[in-house]
């Protein structure tokens, strides 16, 4: 049986992310619905108080679906808005680097997004609350939540510029202290950095957590131990090859619930934002919690509308 129509869509329309100039995008999103018989909508985010906005154009009207055209903010922003609801969220990948998209399947070129919401599937997928917030797809704390934070302080984007901030905050950086608390193990002592995600790989295409299942209410907390500098280059093959839980140098703990120490107060990130976490997070798995329109193929536990 073939998918429902969605018959009104609100495209959530990121005009900075990526770098991409969204003009094209848009007349594109605009002539594949005409195509289709698909009744659009336009939210352009601004970068303030996007949030409250979209809430508040959800509750204004309902739409059949509403799509993130922008990078893992975006994908954030909209995931947020559409938590716990019926309304399921597309992706059309237009950041720097697109995790969450990348890592559920969904076609990283404009047409085969697009084709997407014509024959889907819709996949409940776990989200994580962490502390007062939502994250979707990946949070951090350590090494790569600093090298986020001042990449997203730099003057230009791209992976060079994001590769030059970490090659630059490696030489220096000082690994911090952490006390872990879940329902299935713990964990004290330093660490170069804590990624806590249900997901498998950052949108560098780097696998974190190569056994993490998105909807099998579970997350993971992914530690890399501190490890002499002859190991990095070691560490970072393991990364691209997916087999980082085999290195001595990391500890995965797969729990629902979580509270790590984080007396240092270090830099964390949830979804690609910079955010300040404090000492104490508190994380929970919220199972099935955001429903993601993906490719009809891909066989999972989903439903059809
Ligand atoms: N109109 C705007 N002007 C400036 N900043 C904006 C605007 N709209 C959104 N933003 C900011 O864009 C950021 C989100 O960008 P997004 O993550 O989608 O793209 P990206 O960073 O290029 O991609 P990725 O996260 O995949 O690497 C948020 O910090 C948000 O506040």
């Amino acid at each position: 049986m073939g998918a429902k129509k969605l018959h009104h869509i609100l495209f959530v329309i990121n005009p900075i992310s990526g770098g991409i100039d969204k003009e094209t995008v848009i007349s594109e999103i605009e002539t594949f619905c005409a195509a289709e018989g698909i009744l659009l909508s336009f939210f352009d985010t601004t970068g303030e108080n996007d949030l409250e906005n979209l809430k508040e154009a959800l509750r204004q009207k309902d739409y059949n679906a509403v799509v993130a055209v922008g990078g893992d903010g975006t994908v954030h922003l909209v995931g947020n808005a559409l938590i716990h609801s019926e309304t399921p969220m597309g992706i059309i990948p237009m950041g720097s680097g697109n995790g969450l998209s990348k890592d559920v399947g969904i076609p990283q070129d404009l047409p085969g997004a697009l084709g997407v919401l014509v024959n889907y599937t819709i996949r409940p997928i776990d989200t994580l609350a962490v502390n007062n917030y939502i994250s979707v797809h990946i949070t951090d704390l350590g090494f790569n939540a600093l090298v986020v934070k001042l990449f997203s302080e730099a003057s230009t984007r791209g992976p060079g510029t994001y590769a030059f901030v970490a090659m630059q905050q490696y030489l220096s950086y000082e690994c911090r202290e952490y006390k872990i608390e879940t329902d299935n193990g713990t964990f004290s002592g330093p660490a170069f950095m804590v990624t806590i995600t249900n997901a498998n790989a950052f949108g560098s295409n780097a696998t974190i957590n190569p056994t993490g299942i998105i909807d099998d209410g579970k997350f993971e907390i992914c530690l890399i131990e501190p490890f002499p500098k002859t190991a990095a280059l070691g560490l970072l093959y393991r990364l691209y090859h997916e087999s980082i839980g085999a290195s001595d140098y990391t500890h995965i703990i797969s729990c629902r619930e979580a509270t790590i120490y984080n007396p240092n107060q270090e830099v964390g990130h949830i979804d690609g934002e910079p955010i300040d976490l404090g000492e104490r997070v508190i994380i929970k798995i919220l199972p099935k919690s955001l429903r993601l329109l993906l490719p009809k193929q891909i066989p999972d536990s989903s439903e059809n509308d």
